[in-house]
């Protein structure tokens, strides 16, 4: 599927060695086109810094030899970079790198179709002629994904042919111009803009929407080629009028306005004209926009230029503007008080206070909201991101970042502390978890709230339902339509295996996929072992029997599902501990078809502990895929994905959200496990409780992912020993390859103090973890005051990893609180129980009476009769 994008009507190219950076027309709409090199780089870098935030700016990089100029150049605001497939293959493994700015260059243009079909990039295609390009484009068909065109000669004609089938055209910038008449050779920029325009309208005018630069609605008119083509030759906003034809806006009234940016909406109905207004504003009304006047910060903006140029002298914001040691004086105090508001209406209040006097130092130096947010927007992009430490100072200030906190007069630790234990509301900015130290937020729940330990009890939140639906039911559809190759080229995007041709590998899986050290194999070995006799024990070996009147006897038996779909994530971590929790119990359930799906690495394969596992669980084949893709392959089946019964496991919230909707849909025939999501521990611990090991447990569900979350319950600790406890954490969290996601899972993570066991478990069972560990003097007795968890760790010599692999437990567990109502993945997951029932004629004759009489009720006499002309038979019978 293509990727959805914004694309612009066309690229301007130009030559890095001989551009001076008068692109002014150009600049208005489209984007610039440069090929860098080696020895063009000063020169690129030097064009990103005078357009960022103003010109997209789409660099050829296949030249380059350093990965690090390339991430440099995004980094420095390029909009895209274009490469080559060998450049690719290597940036992929870039962090934070949106595969949106990339775009691939594919050498020489024979086999151009070959390269697009399948892929999810962008691609930048050279041909030889139009034509080509066109018959390629229509090949490819609607979902290709982006494609931008360059040509030897390109004409006008080819531009525009380009733009209608929607594809970007390249043209040498210096083809381009405004004049009305062009020359041989020369191309209308209002010709390739509007090539793919389609106006809803019977008058074929162009809706155009007008904005300032911050995006506010100024107002709603019309353009036609003509109006867009003189705008663009003079840098104004110029539109059509329906009484007077071209309109140069301004012309009369004297508010006139600055051209800025021409470009269209996502399907080229609605133009968009971003504008400077001069004067007194858009609207005839003399208004701002013809909506009214500007409100929020472009008020108090438009307020403050206005104070500027003429404040009363003596007035306050005079005094601001000259006087800029109180000015910064009055930034520092309104900051402090940020800092130190905690409610909703006490952080909106000085949140305000804070943006207005920063406002003020920026009009002071004529820098603008449009200046500020081109800078946000630049920082956006940046592909390597800052640490965002606090520095110097309010490092020491606050004891962040490993800094000592200051004395003279600073707060202290223990006065951060003392603050701290002080009621909060959740998003407490002054949680002692700064992004220095690891450091969990501790609240006494002696002295808060009960509504405040719920609150910080909740799970860190998700994204929002709707968002991830939205995502999932259009991936649902397509792989449900359009098959192995939807799945396909879902994989090529989410996994970026690009060479993957196949999405399934089918059993007996090959050797050489599943080579492995002997000590892996090993343990690998242990566990299934360890896991198939724990799960084997929970077999109804004899079906259950119970004669429940004299001669009526009713019995259960179990029965395995037949096919089962096992998803074994792959995202964050390769997890084939998970492929033995799911797969071995089915083997042991004696389930015929096991299918497991995982998301394979970016060259096409599976980790060969999952092809080994599956080996071992006896599965018939190993789907290629991750995410919603791989659920709705196994629930609806593809040419080469069997459709299964049943599908189980974790994942993340795709893949859960695609659970949740295939098991609903009654057409798919399929069921699932339960909600298993971001891991999550909760510890109790006491004073018996040694602190490394706590820590150790807490650290090893953080490590899982930014969106795990651990909750450590402290019973009666004083503050040495729960000080022991959180030096161990950032101890232990320092030296873990993994530390970064440990942070942000630390960040809403939680300690709460509590006087005794009883409240202790009261707040776990409101919590219902995944998993809860027993750290206290007498574990085996407070395990029966557990009413919700997922498993249960008990003791100091049972760290939560080994049910994570190897006990014989299953780790399969619900979270997010749904071990309130869900068991984790045992036996019962994989089959499902029958009933029987067996009466003698006694026994009808004992239970028939109070059948009829109930179908007497329910008025339905066909049941009644069912029992009535047996009785009468058996009488009949007797009396014969
Ligand atoms: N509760 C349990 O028993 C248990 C056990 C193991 C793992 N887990 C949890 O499972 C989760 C695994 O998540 P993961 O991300 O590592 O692997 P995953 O395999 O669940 O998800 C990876 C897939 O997500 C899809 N995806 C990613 N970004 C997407 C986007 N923007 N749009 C659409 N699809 C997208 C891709 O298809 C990708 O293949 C973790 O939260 C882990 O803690 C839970
Ligand atoms: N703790 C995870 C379940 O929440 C499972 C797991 C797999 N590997 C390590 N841990
Ligand atoms: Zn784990």
């Amino acid at each position: 599927m293509a990727q959805a994008e914004h694309l612009p009507s066309f690229l301007a190219a130009i030559d890095l060695t001989t551009y001076t950076g008068d692109v002014k027309e150009l600049a208005y709409t489209g984007g610039l086109f440069a090929q860098a090199t080696t020895s063009t780089l000063d020169q690129a870098f030097a064009i990103l810094k005078d357009t960022v935030g103003r010109i997209p700016i789409y660099l050829d990089v296949s030249a380059l030899d350093e990965q690090q100029d390339v991430v440099d150049l995004l980094d420095a605001g390029a909009a895209k970079v274009f490469v080559s497939g060998t450049q690719l293959s290597s940036l992929d493994k870039v962090p934070n790198l949106d595969s949106n700015r990339i775009v691939i260059r594919p050498t020489g243009d024979g086999d151009a179709s070959a390269i697009l079909e399948g892929t999810s990039y962008a691609i930048h295609l050279n041909v030889a002629d139009a034509t080509t390009v066109g018959s390629i484009l229509q090949e490819l068909g609607k979902n290709r994904p982006p494609v931008y065109v360059s040509k030897a000669q390109i004409t006008e004609e080819d531009a525009v042919e380009l733009g209608r089938q929607g594809a970007v055209p390249i043209v040498p910038a210096q083809q381009f111009t405004t004049a009305a008449e062009p020359a041989d050779g020369q191309v209308r920029i209002s010709r390739v803009l509007l090539a793919n325009a389609k106006s809803d309208r019977p008058d074929g005018l162009l809706t155009t929407l007008v904005t300032d630069e911050r995006g506010i609605a100024l107002g709603l008119v019309y353009s036609n080629e003509e109006s867009v083509a003189e705008s663009l030759r003079c840098g104004r906003g110029v539109y059509h009028s329906r009484k007077r034809g071209l309109w140069r806006k301004g012309d009369t009234s004297g508010d006139w306005q600055e051209l800025v940016r021409v470009e269209f909406d996502c399907d080229s109905d609605c133009l968009l004209v971003v504008a400077r207004q001069q004067g007194h504003g858009f609207c005839h009304l003399q208004t701002a926009t013809c909506f009214g006047e500007y409100r929020g910060l472009s008020k108090l903006q438009k307020t403050l230029q206005s104070r500027k140029r003429s404040a009363p002298e003596g007035s306050y914001t005079a005094r601001l503007f000259s006087d800029s040691k109180m000015l910064n004086a009055k930034i520092m105090e309104e900051a402090a008080e940020l800092c130190e508001a905690t409610s909703k209406e006490d952080i909106a209040a000085e949140a305000a206070d804070v943006l207005y006097f920063a406002l003020t130092k920026a009009t002071a130096a004529d820098v603008s909201l449009e200046d500020i947010e081109r800078n946000l927007d630049a920082k956006s992009v940046k592909v390597k991101r800052r640490k965002g430490d606090a520095k110097g100072p309010y490092a020491a200030k606050f004891g962040v970042n490993g800094a000592a906190p200051a004395t003279n007069g600073e707060p202290k630790k223990e006065e951060i502390r003392e603050a701290e234990s002080k009621p909060k509301s959740k998003e407490d900015p002054a949680g002692l978890n700064k992004d220095g130290k690891i450091q969990m937020r501790r609240y006494d729940t002696t002295k808060e709230t009960p509504a405040l330990i719920e609150e910080v009890l909740q799970r860190p939140s998700q994204r929002s339902t709707d968002k991830i639906m939205g995502i999932v039911h259009p991936i649902i559809k397509d792989v449900r339509e359009g098959g192995d190759k939807s799945l396909l080229s879902y994989t090529h995007k989410f996994e970026k295996a690009t060479s993957l041709t196949s999405p399934v590998l089918k059993a007996p899986f090959p050797k050489e996929l599943m080579e492995l050290s002997q000590e892996t194999i090993d343990a690998i070995d242990v566990s299934y072992e360890n896991i198939r006799k724990f799960h084997a024990a929970q077999k109804d070996e004899k079906a259950l029997e119970v004669e429940t009147m004299p001669g009526v006897v009713c019995s259960r038996f179990a029965r395995p599902i037949e096919r089962v779909g096992l998803y074994v994530p792959g995202g964050t971590a390769v997890l084939p501990s998970t492929a033995l929790m799911l797969g071995v119990p089915a083997m042991v359930a004696g389930c015929k078809k096991i299918v497991i799906a995982t998301p394979p690495r970016s060259d096409g394969r599976v980790t060969p502990e999952i092809v080994y596992v599956a080996h071992k669980v006896g599965a018939e084949s190993i789907v290629l895929a991750g995410g919603a893709q791989a659920v709705a392959a196994m629930a609806y089946g593809t040419e080469n994905v069997t459709k299964v019964d049943k599908i189980l496991g974790p994942g993340n919230q795709f893949v859960t959200a695609a659970k949740m909707i295939v098991s609903n849909d009654t057409s798919a025939s399929v069921s699932i496990d339960m909600p298993a999501g971001p891991s999550e521990v909760l510890v109790i611990a006491d004073k018996t409780s040694n602190p490394a090991f706590v820590a150790s447990d807490l650290l090893s569900q953080a490590e899982h992912g930014v969106d795990s979350q651990v909750i450590l319950i402290a019973v009666d600790l004083n503050e040495a020993q729960i000080q022991a406890i959180d030096d161990e954490l950032h101890r232990q969290a320092m030296a873990l390859p993994r530390v970064d996601i440990v942070r942000g899972a630390i960040e809403h993570s939680v300690t709460l103090l509590v006087k005794d066991i009883e409240h202790a478990m009261e707040l776990s069972n409101l919590y219902a973890p995944e998993h809860l560990i027993l750290q206290v003097a007498d574990p085996v007795a407070v395990r029966e005051m557990v009413f919700n968890a997922g498993s249960v760790f008990v003791g100091e010599w049972t760290p939560e990893s080994v049910g994570d692999y190897s006990a014989g437990v299953n780790h399969s567990l619900p979270t997010y609180g749904y071990a309130k109502q869900y068991s984790g993945v045992n036996l019962g997951s994989y089959v499902k129980h029958i009933t029987s029932s067996k009466l003698t004629a006694d026994g009808l004759k004992n239970v028939g009476k109070a059948v009829m009489q109930l179908a007497k009720v329910e008025e339905l006499e066909a049941h009644r009769r069912a029992v009535e002309i047996r009785l009468d038979h058996m009488q009949k019978a007797g009396g014969s």
